[in-house]
């Protein structure tokens, strides 16, 4: 297991961590989300040794996590890090000795991996000279090349086109499935609930959110309703729900998301629809994680904007 312990870094006045705490087990795909600035890059810098931490400690398997522990570990930066004029394939078997291998493992491990993602053609090609795409699924394997048994991976699929994406979460995911801990960060909530078995979301260097994605969407285990209604010109119809006693609108797009109190009965709700139009719609949900991370972030925003009012509210 990673452990991230009170991680606290600053950078002047900016508090970049404020004393982050959060485990990543083995054989899980961990989700790492939060705004542009959260603090996400400066915390997987810790992990990897490459930035330091004015305090707390990171932990791998129970043990503080020296240099020697590294070795097993793979990162993929946010600013990608390899050779432009270097033949792909001699800078992965040279990533793999790097991390301990010998010289003839080095370069079969660097020929499998570049098969395994479709770039076996170009494994004799300068970096610089493949697209942007096949330049980045290149970065993932030089994280991958060793065999590690931690992945730290910083935005890994953005900027690629859906089937790099696919073919790099498969790649994720059969990593984790073969045991080790993989942390990776991004900005695609959708693409974080498919693949993620636990997300951390953070704020302003502090954690907000942690658990599995189906605990997180569970959210206080609201009951939420999402309802759509049509009036016979076939527009959505909405104005039903305000005089209704026991709901609470939390959102209307595509219809209503309503949150039920926990002892209304929902046939109740289901009459006021019926009354009200065509019903097309109507069915308890789990909120997406994109729609828990903006409500649990936004909120928290509105409690530091908004002070005292956000209280009374
Ligand atoms: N070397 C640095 N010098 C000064 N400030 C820094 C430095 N590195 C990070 N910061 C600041 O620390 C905060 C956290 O930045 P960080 O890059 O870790 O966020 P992030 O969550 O990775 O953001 P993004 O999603 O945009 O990549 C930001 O306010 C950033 O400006």
């Amino acid at each position: 297991m990673l452990e991230l312990v009170d991680l606290e870094r600053r950078f002047g006045d900016v508090v970049a961590l404020g004393g982050l705490s959060f485990a990543v087990p083995q054989g899980q795909v961990f989700g790492f989300v939060g705004a542009n600035g959260a603090g996400k890059t400066t915390a997987m810098r810790i992990v990897m040794g490459v930035g330091a931490a004015d305090r707390g400690e990171v932990r791998w398997c129970g043990a503080p996590v020296d240099a020697a522990t590294r070795r097993r570990f793979g990162y993929m930066p946010e600013e990608r890090g390899l050779y432009p004029k270097m033949a792909v394939r001699r800078q992965l078997a040279y990533l793999a000795r790097l991390h301990g291998f010998a010289r003839g493992d080095a370069d079969r491990a660097a020929r499998g991996w570049l098969e395994r993602l479709g770039l076996s053609e170009r494994a004799e090609d300068a970096l610089e000279d493949l697209s942007l795409g096949n330049q980045q699924r290149v970065q993932l394997i030089a994280a991958f090349v060793h065999g590690p048994e931690l992945l730290v991976l910083d935005e890994p699929f953005s900027g690629l086109d859906p089937l790099g994406i696919d073919a790099m979460s498969r790649v994720v995911r059969d990593a984790a499935a073969n045991g080790a801990a993989v942390l990776f960060s991004s900005h695609q909530l959708d693409l974080v609930e498919q693949l993620c078995d636990g997300v951390a979301i953070i704020d302003d260097g502090r954690l907000v959110a942690v658990g599995t994605v189906d605990e997180l969407r569970r959210g206080n285990g609201d009951r939420l309703l999402r309802v759509r209604v049509v009036g016979s010109s076939g527009a959505l119809v909405g104005g039903w729900v305000d005089e209704l006693a026991g709901v609470r609108v939390r959102g209307r797009e595509g219809g209503v998301l309503l949150e039920l109190d926990p002892d209304l009965d929902h046939g109740v709700v289901l009459d006021a629809a019926r009354a009200a139009g065509s019903v097309e719609h109507f069915g308890f949900v789990h909120l997406s994680l994109a729609e828990r991370y903006r409500e649990v972030v936004t909120e928290r925003h509105q409690a530091r904007v908004g002070g005292p009012l956000a209280e009374v509210g």
